[in-house]
């Protein structure tokens, strides 16, 4: 059995969706389908889940809701109409997005997530009813019925572990196809909570293993997964396989095609994904797996850059002696329910790397002034244009020479990091640079990694002719 989730860009459009349809119904394994909302259908255009957080503004702040609620439905009208269904469930829509406006939320937070899911929820009735219309034994099938819940933050949640032997329990009738909504699912109070942005990945992932499926098929709008994000470069790379923390890593850093978090369950569960394209589902796309090839093990596997962070430095002269101090900073941090990313330090010196998302201008302004007055350090600075470059590639850090390359590259090409972190993962290589500068950085270390790839499969084949 597999689970085959497709992205927003898969099903923009009626023809799209057909496409979609066409790949789960040409092979009798694909028995659950997971949906995102649908995206954009050109470049420019809006995905519905950012009209719906539009419309949550509009609720918040009391405007009128109607303009961008039809905007909502005129993308779900015309997905229908494509297929020729019956329009009475797009009235059925439109009323369950009034109801939702009615209701109550515990906080401002729950009501976006709310109405951010309803683009996965909506898709999914429409889907599972354009594959009725078409003969197809497809139904509905919610979080909820999957007993699938979650916990934490109601726009960042994480799946409870106890939701996996729920799914297991599951009772899908034979030859049926389920199709599940992502991205969402409901707290232990009935509140709905969204996973991170991208999260309909981490539906299908959760599935994935509660099912414990042979494959998770994951449908997009690209071939493969490329050794660097394609709107960097042109015509990257493609990578055949790659591991399940190289991939996280890269996903983390900035390769939007797979959701970070998404490659938890599988991990849990051992089970294989496939990112393939909806446009093109004969290729063979990019397998994520436990383990790849050791001919492949000294590549560099990939380069990103990730801008969403900021970073906050503090100078106090014997740091490095002074028990607890990071303890006592930390404990500033959490009084502002706020994680750190990284940390490197010196020895009179230390700088958090935070994830810019996490903070509002008075969260800052708190923690600044609860460290002067509690840790008083000698110098605070806090700055924002900070990118951190990721290399990943298995067995990275075997090679002697590797860093020294990397720094002439950037060197070549203007561009001095400020900071270094290698070896907490054996597997990647973390720089600070100039956010301004991390494109041309991604771009001088993805032309060295080709010059090294070509290397290193040289040798390769030397030492399989040795062998
Ligand atoms: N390294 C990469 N390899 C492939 N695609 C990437 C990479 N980095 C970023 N992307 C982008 O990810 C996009 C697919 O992810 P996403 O937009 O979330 O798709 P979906 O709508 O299917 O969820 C691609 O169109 C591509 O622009
Ligand atoms: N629709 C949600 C969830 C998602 O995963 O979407 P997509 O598969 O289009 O990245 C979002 O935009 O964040």
């Amino acid at each position: 059995m597999k689970v085959v989730k497709f992205g927003g860009s898969s099903l923009a459009t009626g023809p799209q969706l057909e496409k979609a349809i066409n790949i789960v119904t040409a092979d009798a394994d694909r028995r659950i389908m997971v949906v995102s909302a649908p995206g954009k259908r050109q470049s420019g255009d809006t995905k519905v889940t950012d009209l719906l957080s539009k419309l949550a503004d509009a609720v918040v702040d009391g405007t009128d809701t109607e303009p961008v609620t039809e905007e909502i439905l005129s993308r779900y009208v015309d997905i229908a109409r494509y297929f020729g269904v019956p329009t009475d469930i797009i009235d059925r829509l439109r009323r369950h997005l009034g109801d939702m406006a009615a209701r109550n939320y515990p906080t401002t937070d729950y009501l976006y997530a709310a109405f951010m899911a309803q683009g996965e929820f909506m898709n999914a009735q429409l889907v599972a009813e354009v594959m009725a219309h078409q003969d197809i034994n497809a139904r509905f099938v919610g979080p909820r019925d999957l007993g699938i819940t979650v916990t934490g933050e109601p726009r960042a949640a994480t799946v409870t572990d106890d939701s996996y032997a729920r799914i297991a329990q599951f009772e899908l009738h034979p030859d049926e196809i389920i199709v599940v909504p992502g991205f969402f699912a409901y707290d232990k109070d009935g509140n709905i909570a969204t996973f991170a942005r991208g999260g309909s990945d981490i539906t299908g992932s959760i599935l994935a293993r509660g099912f414990n499926v042979d494959l998770y098929e994951n449908f997009t709008d690209v071939s493969s997964v490329y050794a660097v994000d394609p709107h960097i470069v042109k015509h990257p790379r493609a990578i055949r396989t790659l591991t399940y923390r190289e991939m996280r890593e890269l996903a983390y850093s900035g390769f939007s095609v797979f959701n970070d978090e998404a490659i938890i369950p599988v991990i849990q569960a051992g089970i294989r994904v496939n990112v393939k394209n909806t446009n093109d589902p004969e290729a063979r796309g990019t397998f994520i797996a436990p383990t790849k090839d050791v001919n492949h093990h000294h590549h560099i596997t990939g380069v990103a850059a990730n801008r969403n962070f900021v970073g906050l430095y503090l100078h106090r002269y014997l740091i490095n002696t002074q028990v607890g101090f990071t303890l006592h900073l930390l404990q500033i941090l959490r009084k502002y329910n706020v994680s750190y990313e990284h940390m490197p330090s010196g020895i009179d010196d230390l700088t958090l790397i935070i994830d810019k998302g996490q903070l509002s201008p008075d969260k800052k302004r708190g923690i600044t002034a609860d460290i002067k007055a509690e840790i008083a350090p000698d110098q605070l600075d806090w700055f924002d244009d900070f990118a951190v470059l990721m290399i990943v590639g298995e067995g990275l850090y075997a090679q002697n020479d590797l860093l020294a390359r990397i720094m002439v590259s950037l060197a070549d090409a203007g561009i001095a990091p400020t900071m270094i972190n290698q070896g907490a993962s054996r597997i990647s290589i973390m720089l600070g640079v100039p956010a301004e500068q991390a494109d041309d950085a991604v771009r001088a270390v993805y032309e060295l990694s080709c010059t090294h790839h070509s290397e290193v499969t040289q040798a390769n084949k030397q030492q399989v002719s040795l062998d």
